[in-house]
């Protein structure tokens, strides 16, 4: 740990600590600690002297916030014809997402994300806000589209195709991580998406491995993973689908998912799972959509089978599957025992029309996994 690393986790354990003592503890002179403190303030790693707030309990979740328009197909899916469908409309994006489920778990919770000055964003932070999140930390920029989501799915609720309007995290930059590093910094674990571009996706897994803050990603999609970094040693967990998965290990592996149903050809999770690790990623999570969850990391190595479920539509069920992980986290429970949690979130959400469930709470959290238990 270098000198400016040892003066910030001293003043974690306590933010008044003076200056004399934390020279004494070092072993330099307190003008010397006065110049490290300077230039830490100067980066925007410290803000000055301020009150201990409960940002330590925070969870921080960085990235989309979106408007989702889901179209279920009433028959099989005709291409270049008038196809006829139900459209539900909900608050949507990963980050966002992860952020209300996990508000719906008791969990404090804060929302970096862009939205535009349109009634689309009004309505999704309006409502974000209403579910409990904290979206004092979102931008609103003039001028700009709120990010859309558009699915078709076919009848028993899977995605067929969607469209993803969502130029404005472009301008989610590294400097609107830097406005907020003291903030993002005291929180308890952050998580983010990849719809933040490359750039500021790079400056945070840095800054989170050079001060030891747990950070856990959703890849989104395997286009958008692609805006990962190669070396992801900052990154906590990951939490990619299969698609994705093959995507991050960036081999000759590389088949799409219709390949792979087509062929049925099974890749190999485990050598998938454990090529991703190779990157630097302490836990990874393959999921595998109505097969389960591939895990790989510190903890060993295990297959989830999924909960039996009668689904209404799909999306969201990975973004909740995280929340419940960070959810069984924040319970001071292993990596490997927090997937019931993450299982039994994805359960839950997967029979809603909606991109979150607001039946979401700790309660039927618990119930589901008590059921899932009795059953085995
Ligand atoms: N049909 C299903 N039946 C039972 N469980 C399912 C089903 N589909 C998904 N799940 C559960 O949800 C988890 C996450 O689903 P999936 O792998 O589809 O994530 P994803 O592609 O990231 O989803 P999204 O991007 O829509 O959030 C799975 O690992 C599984 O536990
Ligand atoms: O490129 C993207 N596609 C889809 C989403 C969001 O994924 C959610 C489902 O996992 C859905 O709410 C959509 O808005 C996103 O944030 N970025």
């Amino acid at each position: 740990m270098d000198r400016e690393q040892q003066i910030l986790a001293l003043i974690r354990q306590n933010p008044f600590i003076s200056q004399h003592e934390m020279a004494g503890i070092i072993g330099i002179s307190r003008s010397a600690v006065a110049g490290y403190i300077a230039s830490l303030t100067k980066k925007g790693t410290i803000r000055g002297r301020a009150y201990v707030t409960s940002d330590e309990h925070m969870i921080y979740c960085i990235g989309g916030a979106n408007l989702d328009s889901k179209a279920t197909s009433k028959h099989a899916i005709r291409l270049a014809s008038s196809n006829p469908v139900t459209v539900t409309e909900s608050c949507g994006g990963v980050a966002r997402n992860i952020a209300e489920a996990l508000a719906g778990l008791a969990c404090q919770t804060s929302l970096l994300t862009v939205v535009g000055d349109d009634k689309a964003g009004q309505w999704v932070l309006e409502e974000t806000r209403r579910r409990g999140v904290d979206v004092s930390q979102a931008i609103v920029l003039n001028g700009e589209n709120t990010g859309s989501y558009t699915a078709l799915l076919d009848t028993s609720g899977e995605m067929f195709l969607a469209f993803a309007n969502m130029d404005i995290y472009d301008k989610l930059s590294p400097a609107m991580l830097r406005d907020r590093w003291s903030h993002i910094a005291a929180a308890k674990l952050v998580i983010a998406d990849t719809n933040l571009p490359s750039d500021t996706l790079e400056e945070l897994i840095r800054r989170c491995q050079e001060e030891s803050i747990p950070l856990f990603i959703d890849p989104v999609s395997s286009e958008k993973s692609k805006k990962l970094p190669t070396d992801l040693s900052g990154v906590t967990a990951i939490f990619p689908n299969l698609e994705e998965a093959i995507q991050l290990t960036d081999t000759p592996l590389s088949m799409n998912q219709d390949v792979i149903d087509m062929f049925y050809v099974e890749p190999d999770h485990s050598k998938i799972a454990n090529t991703i690790r190779d990157r630097g990623v302490k836990h990874v999570f393959i999921t595998l959509g109505s097969r389960g969850v591939h895990y790989a990391g510190e903890e060993g190595e295990h297959f989830f089978p999924p909960i039996p479920t009668q689904v209404v539509e799909v999306t969201g069920a990975g973004d909740a599957f995280l929340a419940g992980i960070v959810y069984g986290i924040t319970q001071n429970h292993s990596y490997m025992k927090s997937c019931e949690f993450g299982l039994a979130a994805a359960h839950i959400t997967l029979q809603t029309s909606q991109s979150t469930s607001s039946e979401l709470n700790e309660e039927r959290l618990q119930l589901t996994i008590n059921t899932m238990t009795k059953g085995d």
